[in-house]
Parts: C-alpha cells; sequence; structure tokens
C-alpha cells in the first residue's frame, strides 16, 4: 500500500504532477466514434462543439484487423482538429490484448497533449490502475507533457463490480467510472442477449385478487442496472470523481433510450455514452436540469436565506437538506451554462420571469 504522503508524487521522474481534484467538466454525453471508419471519422471535426467529448474506440466494436488504422486514424484526426470547449477521450484496448501496449506508447507520445481521458476497460481491480498510472507517469515524462492524463475505468466484469471503491481510489488520476452492461452482462452470466437498457422477462407481478384470482395482472418491469448503477454512484462521490451510464444498444429506440439515461441522470450519474449521433441530443437534454427544477431550485435557494432552519414552499418542507440537493443542481446549471449558450439562454429567461 502506498502511504497517503506519496499519493500526490509523480510516479516517475519529470512526470506531470497529479492533480487533488477532478475538474467538474460537463460531459453528458461521451459520443463513441472509430477512427478506422472514414465516413465517421470524416464527421468529427464538424461534431466538435456539439458535444461534450468525443472519444475515439479503440476497442471493442473495432475490427481486428483494423485495431491498427484506427489508432493511427485517431492521431491522425487528433492532430488535425482544434477541439476547442470539447473533450477528447479515447478508449484503449484491454489490459490483456496485444493491441494496448502500442495504444498507450503511440497516444501518449503523439498526441498526449491533446488527449484529456483515457477509458480502460474491463478493469478488474486496484492492480489494474496501478499499472495504467505508472506506465502514463513513464511515458508523460518523455514526451514531456505538463498535465497528467486522467483515467476512467469501465466497470464491465463481476470482479470489478466487486472492487468497485478500490478502483475509484487508486490513482489520484481516476477520472469516473462507466457501466459497462453488455460485458458485464456476459461476464456474470447473465441470461441477456442485448446492450444495456431493461428486458421485458424482468418483472414483478401483481398479487392475484382473492375474489379473481385468474384474472389477468399487472406486471412492472424493473431495472437491471438499478443495483450496479447505485454502488457505482456511491463509489464515486466517496472519492470525488464521476459515475457515467454507458451503452445503450438499441438505437432505433429513442423513448427507452431516453428513459434509461434519465434513471442514471437521477441516482447521481453527471453523463453516458452515445454511439450513434441521434443519442447526443438526449443526453444533452436529459444530463442537464430542466428548466423546472433550476426554478424551484432557486426558489428554495432564495427562501432559505442563510441555509439553515426549515420553510414551507409551495406546501411543501424545505431544509438544509433540500437545499443541498437544490444547490447540486444550480451548480451543475452554471457549469453547463457556461459552455451551452441554448442552456444559459433558457436558465437565464427564469430570473427574468420571476423578476418581472
Ligand atoms: C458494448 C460497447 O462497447 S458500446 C461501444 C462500442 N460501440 C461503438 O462505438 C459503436 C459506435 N457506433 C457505430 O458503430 C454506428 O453508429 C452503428 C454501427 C451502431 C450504426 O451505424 P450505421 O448503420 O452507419 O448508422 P446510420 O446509417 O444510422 O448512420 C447515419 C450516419 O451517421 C454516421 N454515424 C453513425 N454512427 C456514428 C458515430 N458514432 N459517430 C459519427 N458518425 C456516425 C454514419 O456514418 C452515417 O453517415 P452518412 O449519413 O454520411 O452515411
Ligand atoms: O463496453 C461496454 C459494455 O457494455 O461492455
Ligand atoms: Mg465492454
Amino acid at each position: 500500500m502506498r502511504s497517503s504522503k506519496d499519493f500526490f508524487r509523480p510516479l516517475a521522474v519529470g512526470a506531470p504532477q497529479p492533480v487533488t481534484e477532478i475538474p467538474a467538466r460537463p460531459s453528458r454525453a461521451i459520443h463513441f466514434f472509430d477512427p478506422s471508419n472514414e465516413k465517421m471519422a470524416a464527421k468529427i471535426p464538424q461534431m466538435v462543439g456539439t458535444v461534450d467529448v468525443l472519444l475515439g474506440n479503440l476497442e471493442d466494436a473495432v475490427k481486428a484487423d483494423n485495431k491498427e488504422a484506427a489508432r493511427a486514424g485517431l492521431v491522425r484526426i487528433a492532430k488535425d482538429t482544434d477541439f476547442g470547449p470539447t473533450q477528447l477521450w479515447t478508449r484503449i484496448n484491454a489490459l490483456d490484448s496485444p493491441w494496448v501496449l502500442d495504444d498507450l506508447t503511440t497516444l501518449v507520445t503523439e498526441i498526449g497533449d491533446k488527449l484529456d481521458v483515457i477509458m480502460v476497460p474491463k478493469v478488474q481491480g486496484a492492480e489494474d490502475i496501478h499499472y495504467i498510472d505508472r506506465i502514463l507517469a513513464q511515458l508523460e515524462a518523455r514526451a514531456g507533457l505538463d498535465r497528467p492524463i486522467l483515467v476512467h475505468a469501465i466497470l464491465e466484469t463481476a470482479r470489478g463490480v466487486a472492487n468497485v471503491e478500490e478502483i475509484c481510489g487508486a490513482s489520484p488520476r481516476m477520472q469516473g467510472l462507466s457501466l459497462g452492461p453488455a460485458d458485464l452482462a456476459a461476464d456474470r452470466r447473465m441470461k441477456t442477449t442485448r446492450v444495456g437498457g431493461g428486458h421485458p422477462g424482468y418483472l414483478v407481478r401483481q398479487d392475484p385478487d382473492a375474489e379473481t384470482p385468474d384474472a389477468p395482472r399487472a406486471t412492472f418491469q424493473q431495472d437491471l442496472w438499478h443495483y450496479t448503477i447505485a454502488r457505482m454512484v456511491d463509489a464515486c462521490a466517496m472519492h470525488g470523481i464521476y459515475p457515467y451510464y454507458g451503452p445503450f444498444g438499441d438505437i432505433a429506440d429513442v423513448t427507452a433510450c431516453e428513459d434509461q439515461f434519465r434513471n442514471a441522470f437521477l441516482l447521481g450519474c453527471v453523463g453516458t455514452w452515445s454511439l450513434h449521433p441521434k443519442q447526443i441530443e438526449i443526453a444533452n437534454r436529459v444530463f442537464a436540469p430542466s428548466v423546472e427544477d433550476i426554478r424551484h431550485a432557486r426558489e428554495v435557494v432564495a427562501a432559505m436565506g442563510d441555509g439553515t432552519g426549515a420553510v414551507m414552499l409551495n406546501g411543501k418542507m424545505e431544509d438544509d437538506a433540500s437545499l443541498k440537493q437544490c444547490l447540486v443542481m444550480v451548480e451543475l446549471a452554471e457549469q453547463l451554462s457556461r459552455i451551452d449558450p441554448n442552456l444559459k439562454a433558457q436558465y437565464d429567461a427564469i430570473s427574468t420571469d420571476s423578476e418581472v
């Protein structure tokens, strides 16, 4: 175990100083693209500014024969593009794959100054993060980088879920976690065949009526991912890092996608993945507080004065704890307003409404 005194010392001579806090940067949608797919890659420069994070994916969904082309494509796109306010992330290949060492050495050396976060798939425990932490420090020192690249782990193995707290606390580089429902389902031997979302068979059924026991009974579909997302949110909050929902594979079902994203938002996630351009708009809308929520939150803030005690507002009791929830929403709205002029206009209009 490292001493807490060593935790914020660089792991290689000449590597940048580790960060003591993970900046709260808006990341409603982490948009995946395959840099080896020329049609997709050509769209990336135009997507800058329309999405909070662009992620060049090198792992699953990139054909084995295209791994090197994807890596080279990402280097080219990163060098040729001014990302402005949009973050650039990558998902490297798994730590047991033949590609990961070249992914890390090439990307940090060639485009380390452009990369904000490296997403690491199939993380099993703190040992995986320690490996990445050390090798990144060595490569950053060699490349002369002046800020550390942050690390994001995908929670997609049963062992990873069991070790979720130690993964979050394994390095000052840890930026956040995403749920990986597809690999996690396989690793747990769940009996599903889809990428995220619900399942019609996972339900509870209303009790039979004593008088009419054979009458049809209502069923209520349950959320397969509730337990894992809740664990992930707690582990991230405990370590000051950020939780995200992951992929929703039914691209055509925009309604169920929105529901899954909203459940994650309400439970504490800050964003999600988007696999197709049409999921970006859904994520941007869902992972921002609604105008109604901000209107209410501001009323509570105003009514609570010095922040202590209890008040009645519209028939409901508000106190120190509900104020803190409202402040989470107000802070998020302020962060998003700094990068999203449309949202800023909507939130600003609320103040105008209440002033007239
Ligand atoms: C379990 C996991 O690990 S999930 C993460 C890994 N998976 C991914 O990253 C998948 C990323 N997404 C994709 O590969 C694709 O969106 C697919 C395969 C799902 C669907 O692709 P298509 O069948 O081409 O979709 P569709 O025909 O609707 O595409 C419309 C346009 O959007 C483009 N497009 C599709 N997906 C993307 C994307 N992720 N980014 C940018 N552009 C995209 C297409 O190239 C197409 O362009 P065109 O109009 O010039 O022809
Ligand atoms: O990588 C994501 C997943 O769901 O698996
Ligand atoms: Mg996966």
